[in-house]
């Protein structure tokens, strides 16, 4: 039975405006939106930065902000690594139901697909300028990096020193 409901996966980190384009350009094809945090475990690098908890309180904050909290569903998955056939089964088993897949990310496509979702890509909005690669970066270089996120969303970034943060991690590993 469907459950009219979309997958949303992404590290978010941070949860950056191009994000929220592609979640509201899903919203205006499905009646409502599960977000996977996905990585969960994971914090304290380069590629990685924020905690799930911090990534969980950015994307809350928009969700309010933007009037969106009743129609997304916030859900958290950790990765498996290389246990890809528990993956799928873990984002399934810790989301709220959904019976479809919004992704751009290849792997998270074809596992999904395996598995018999119907999996679609999102376009992708200004993405020379919103990419979380370069919006760390640009803390990292103490470059101008507010306006690519939402207000709410720099808030946070800036109660937790997560840019001084970024630019220590970057300093100790690039990668
Ligand atoms: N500017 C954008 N417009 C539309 N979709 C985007 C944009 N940036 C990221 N996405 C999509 O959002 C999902 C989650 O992305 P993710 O959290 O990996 O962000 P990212 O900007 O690609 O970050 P990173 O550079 O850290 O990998 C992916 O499917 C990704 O393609
Ligand atoms: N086996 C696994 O752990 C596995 C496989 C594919 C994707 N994923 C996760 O799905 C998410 C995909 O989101 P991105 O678009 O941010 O890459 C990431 O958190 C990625 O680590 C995990």
């Amino acid at each position: 039975m469907s459950c009219r409901r979309a997958l949303f996966l992404g590290r978010f980190q941070p949860f950056h405006n191009g994000h929220l384009e592609a979640l509201k350009w899903i919203l205006e094809r499905e009646p409502e939106v599960v977000l996977a945090i996905g990585s969960a475990q994971y914090s304290h690098s380069f590629r990685n930065p924020f905690t799930v908890g911090e990534r969980l309180e950015m994307i809350q904050a928009v969700l309010r902000a933007e009037n969106l909290a009743d129609r997304v569903m916030v859900s958290v998955v950790p990765d498996t690594d290389n246990e890809h056939s528990l993956w799928v089964r873990l984002v399934v088993s810790w989301s709220p139901c959904f019976d479809k897949v919004y992704t751009n990310d290849p792997l998270s496509q074809l596992l999904f697909r395996e598995e018999g979702f119907q999996v679609e890509g999102i376009p992708f909005h200004e993405r020379e300028v919103l990419e979380g690669t370069r919006i760390r970066k640009l803390m990292a270089e103490g470059g101008d990096w507010e306006k690519y996120v939402h207000p709410r969303v720099a808030e946070i970034i800036k109660r937790i020193r997560g840019d001084a943060r970024i630019a220590e991690l970057y300093r100790l590993s690039p990668a």
